[in-house]
């Protein structure tokens, strides 16, 4: 039997990140032909992560204009053309963004099956996150397979009438990359626990301008209170996070702000906070492998799952609450160490071997199976 041609397509740092062990483990599979798309929606920091994870694109697409809807046409005919030339079996995407959705609509088009990794989030509320909500709730429609990270990812899959069939609880590919940066170079604490710094990320949409803005007051208060305490902030590159975080936070002798970190930077300043205050998706889910306390800078999450374990708290973006409850945990070392203890809610490291037997069964054994019967 030819080898069947599983296409992956992704454009952004989460999304490199979470699809990588992904990657791997259908790349070992020598009945498959697994190809990379990047079609470009990141540049430095996709090729940050690339790098990291060793995967070299087996095609480019080449972005256009700076605005997300020159971006999204352009990409569209772009990736149409590469699936009319390749004849793919299947086409993979993870969660929510922009590139996830043109994957998706191209391959629904083309007739080529979907297989969507992270299905399943929401918040139902189509403003936040903005556009995320309503991207991955479209992608949902006309996906085949849904690898769901937990059980209330598949839960609200179901209630939304897909087949059982369809949905498989797989447990989320975040933390098989984070085993595999920390296996491959070590990555371990340094220090005890209570004496890291404080680590901050901000970069939602739905943040941006007054909001954002208080949640980097609320940062500087932090510091000016905890001067022995170091910030370490890595800064989006857009200028819309850029922009106020210097304006607000220069000049403030403990708190660094520097370049976005590659994937083995952000998981070794990861591996030695005391606290993580961040917006972050994959971070919300990361924190927890290394016993992070985190508080959320958004009115809600699609990730409760770590604020029911009990190892993060919802603050919003809000500069009261984000100042009270960091005072707290930094003040009150058995709060603390209470979140410390909570063990990851949203994965085990094993869900890209799930995800790739699932791709195995449907594009190999079965199809065996049919050329037998036949
Ligand atoms: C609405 C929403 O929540 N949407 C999410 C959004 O992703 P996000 O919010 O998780 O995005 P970021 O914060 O950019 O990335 C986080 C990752 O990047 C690493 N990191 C970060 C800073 C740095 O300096 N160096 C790094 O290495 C970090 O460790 C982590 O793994 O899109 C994803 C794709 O669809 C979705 O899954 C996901 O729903």
């Amino acid at each position: 039997m030819d080898k069947r041609i599983v296409g992956i397509v992704c454009g952004t740092r989460p999304e490199i990140i979470k699809l990588a062990p992904v990657y791997h483990a259908l790349r070992g599979q020598e009945e498959l032909c697994v190809i990379w798309v990047h079609t470009g929606q990141h540049g430095d920091m996709a090729a940050d992560m690339l790098r990291s994870f060793g995967i070299t694109p087996d095609e480019q697409l080449c972005r256009k204009g700076t605005s997300l809807e020159e971006f999204s046409v352009e990409c569209r005919s772009q990736l149409d053309a590469l699936m009319a030339r390749q004849r793919w079996d299947f086409c993979i995407v993870q969660g929510d963004t922009e590139s996830a959705f043109l994957g998706a609509l191209t391959a629904f088009y083309r007739r080529i099956p979907v297989g969507h990794v992270e299905a399943g989030l929401r918040t139902y509320n189509l403003e936040r996150p903005f556009p995320e909500e309503g991207l991955r709730q479209m992608i949902s429609r006309i996906t085949n397979m849904h690898w769901a990270p937990t059980e209330r990812a598949r839960a609200a899959l179901l209630r939304e009438g897909i087949e059982p069939e369809k949905i498989v609880l797989t447990g989320n590919t975040v933390v098989d990359a984070q085993q595999w940066i920390c296996d491959k170079h070590g990555i371990r604490r340094e220090g005890p626990a209570s004496q890291g710094h404080i680590l901050v990320t901000a970069h939602r949409r739905e943040n941006w301008g007054e909001e954002m803005a208080q949640t980097f007051h609320a940062v500087a208060d932090i510091a000016r209170a905890f001067p022995q305490r170091r910030v370490l902030f890595p800064v989006h590159l857009n200028p819309v996070v850029q922009r106020p975080a210097h304006e607000i936070l220069d000049g403030l002798d403990n708190v660094k702000l520097v370049a976005p970190l590659d994937y083995l930077g952000m998981q070794q300043a990861l591996v030695n906070a005391v606290l993580l205050l961040t917006d972050s998706g994959g971070l919300q889910e990361e924190a927890p492998t290394f016993g992070v306390p985190t508080l959320v800078l958004r009115h809600e999450t699609e990730r409760p799952e770590a604020v029911e374990a009990g190892c993060a708290r919802l603050v919003g973006p809000k500069r009261d609450a984000i100042v009270r409850e960091a005072t707290r945990l930094l003040q009150d070392e058995a709060a603390a160490d209470a979140m410390r203890k909570v063990s990851n809610p949203f994965g085990d490291g094993q869900a890209a071997r799930r995800i790739a037997d699932e791709v195995m069964t449907r594009l190999v054994v079965r199809a065996d199976a049919a050329a037998i019967a036949a």
